[in-house]
């Protein structure tokens, strides 16, 4: 299949709505509330429904920014902005887009967690799609309803069993798949009229959801084997008959799951796992700007995992294949990483206990007879890692005798604290900063205020490693190229222009990543990196996109995207008859079905 059809919906596009009165006041992807010119409310019969003065977006945004702030935890704001976005989400995602820094951290790690812990308890009004193992024959039809082929360009699916560090959470996982999605729209540009949340719903065995009277899921035990799979199958084809053309995100399956499914899928379409594939990314660009300040050979790096699970492994594959890409064999590459999980450091007589993706780093346990493999400083003592990661959910792991033994080994120990959310990460920044005396690179999983040294008074942004630096950019990227599939070159090229955005390369003292902020005008640059990959592997399916050769080629590629990225202003509204509405069911025009 291929399309010469650009995004559908540009900046400033009019958008064509059938709905009027106060059923248009209550449908967020058209509300404009109090800025609905006075036209618009004549022609969408909301004369008499509205306060008479017209307010500008900015000033909606200076009103809602009030009420945020008068909000009295990050809960309690949480739960204001996911009420704004059920109104309005044109003003919500301005509220966001001026407010990055201080609002993500609430719509998104760490406070998603909590919300979702609390999803059946905080829950008012329903936001996204609702698939139940009971109804598997639905699955298609229950699809159908939410657009054309032309209509879904960015899909987020969990079934909710391994939420960031907080495990299985049932029906709740809705709120990650959102929330990555408002992601996706605020980094990414992707409209979010085109994006499509989903849980699966498969049961869950966490026993206080199915001791709690309130819980929204399914009160059973997670369904296993051939019945998940199965299940599992029906959603992904329906989503590549219905949605051919977009981009399929799976986030927080569990470990049994995860892996399996991305192997399954991956070759057949535009798929994506964020746990393994945008973790890798995001780390792979932390170690390569670290590295780069360490003044040490990316290619000749001792990595340590620590929690050897979805993430873990994901990140160890990805500097592996890194490693091989700079020229060294599979081998050597393997030999530069070590992991690290329950049973301490995998050995090969761990074997029964391991996983694939585990077993192909297990380590010969002759050559560790005289060390204690369960004790993390031995280990360290034993390995000399230049790197050590945290993606295992075992708050303060990284105790201080560890990491000082690492930095008795080099000059300029790299740690990463990966697991979310706040309270799960395997060390403070403040710690190992004091501990090392400023010599440690450090990244975190979630957002950490800056650390200032008693000792020199010197001050230290800590960047954040999360994979919401680097999801946003890839999806932006498959999703203006249409690719058919995300290829590990197309990964590869998201690590190096990702990495040259870090801050430390102008500035050694600077943080390893680009700042949240930042990341919509960073994405731009990914999106563009990952879509001259595509095509010159064959996989973009959409014409029109600016050519390499062409003098001026890179700099028309990145404005050939930004031209196609949504921002957050109210587009005028049209009346839509019979005739836009099969416009719009082809993708023609903006106007969604669901709406
Ligand atoms: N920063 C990011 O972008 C990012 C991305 C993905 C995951 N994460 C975080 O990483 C953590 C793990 O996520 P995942 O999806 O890989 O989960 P997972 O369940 O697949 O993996 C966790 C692994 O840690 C191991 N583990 C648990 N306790 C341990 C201990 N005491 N010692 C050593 N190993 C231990 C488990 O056995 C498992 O193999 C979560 O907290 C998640 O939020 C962060
Ligand atoms: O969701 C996040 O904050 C990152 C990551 O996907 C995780 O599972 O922790
Ligand atoms: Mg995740």
């Amino acid at each position: 299949m291929s399309s010469s059809q650009p995004y559908p919906l540009p900046a400033k596009t009019p958008l064509y709505c059938a709905l009027e009165g106060k059923a248009l006041l209550s449908t967020p992807t058209f509300n404009k509330g109090s800025a609905f010119t006075a036209t618009e409310r004549t022609t969408f019969a909301l004369e008499g429904l509205l306060p008479s003065t017209i307010q500008t977006l900015d000033q909606q945004v200076q009103r809602a920014y009030g009420q945020y702030r008068a909000c009295d935890s990050d809960i309690a704001k949480n739960a204001f902005l996911t009420s704004m976005k059920e109104q309005n989400e044109v003003l919500y995602y301005a509220l966001l887009a001026r407010n990055v820094k201080e609002m993500l951290p609430i719509v998104y790690t760490p406070t998603e967690g909590e919300a979702i812990g609390n999803y059946s308890r905080m829950f008012r009004r329903p936001d996204g799609c609702f698939l139940s193992v009971l109804e598997k024959g639905k699955v298609e039809g229950l699809l159908a309803g939410w657009g054309g082929e032309d209509e879904v360009d960015y899909i987020v699916v969990s079934d909710g069993e391994e939420i960031l560090g907080i495990g299985d959470q049932g029906v709740g996982g809705i709120g990650i798949s959102i929330a990555k999605l408002v992601l996706m729209t605020l980094c990414g540009g992707v409209c979010m009229l085109r994006t499509l949340p989903v849980i699966l719903d498969c049961g869950t065995n966490n026993p206080d959801l199915l001791n709690d009277e309130l819980y929204l899921g399914l009160r059973q035990p997670r369904v296993r084997g051939r019945e998940y799979d199965d299940f599992v199958d029906s959603f992904v084809q329906a989503v590549r008959k219905l949605f051919p053309k977009a981009t399929l995100h799976f986030e927080d399956f569990g470990l049994g799951n995860a892996r399996r499914l991305l192997e399954k899928y991956r070759p057949e379409m535009a798929c994506f796992n964020d746990d393994i594939q945008g973790t890798a990314v995001v780390t792979m660009a932390t170690i390569i700007a670290a590295a780069w300040v360490a003044k040490v050979e990316v290619l000749d790096l001792r990595v340590l995992v620590y929690g050897a699970g979805t993430a873990g492994t994901g990140i160890a594959d990805q500097f592996r294949d890194v490693v091989i890409e700079g020229g060294k064999s599979k081998v050597e590459a393997v030999k530069q990483i070590w992991l690290v999980d329950k049973q301490g450091l995998l050995l090969h007589s761990h074997s029964p206990t391991l996983t694939p993706a585990q077993m192909a780093y297990a380590r010969a346990d002759s050559d560790f007879v005289s060390v204690n493999t369960r004790d993390l400083t031995c280990i360290v003592r034993a390995v000399k890692p230049h790197v050590l990661i945290g993606t295992s959910t075992h708050p303060n792991a990284f105790a201080e005798s560890t990491v000082k033994e690492m930095s008795t080994h080099v000059p300029r120990p790299i740690i990463l604290p990966l697991s979310n959310p706040t309270r799960l990460h395997e060390a403070r920044p403040s710690d190992v900063l004091a501990w090392t005396d400023g010599k440690a690179l450090v990244a975190t999983g979630s957002p950490f205020p800056p650390v200032t040294l008693g000792k020199t008074g010197k001050t230290y942004s800590i960047a954040e490693c999360n994979n919401a630096i680097a999801f946003p950019g890839i999806g932006l990227g498959t999703v203006l190229s249409r690719a058919d599939r995300i290829s590990d070159k197309m990964l590869l090229a998201a690590i190096r222009r990702l990495a040259e955005h870090a801050p430390a390369l102008k500035d050694p003292d600077a943080p390893l990543l680009p700042d949240v902020a930042d990341v919509r005008e960073v994405s731009k640059d990914v999106a563009s990196a990952v879509i001259r990959c595509a095509v010159r592997e064959g996989l973009a399916r959409v014409a029109g996109i600016p050519k390499e050769e062409e003098e001026e080629g890179e700099r028309e590629l990145k404005m050939w995207v930004e031209m196609q990225m949504w921002e957050p202003e109210y587009r005028p509204l049209r009346k839509a008859g019979p005739e836009e509405s099969s416009r719009a069911a082809k993708g023609e025009l903006g106007v969604v079905r669901r709406a």
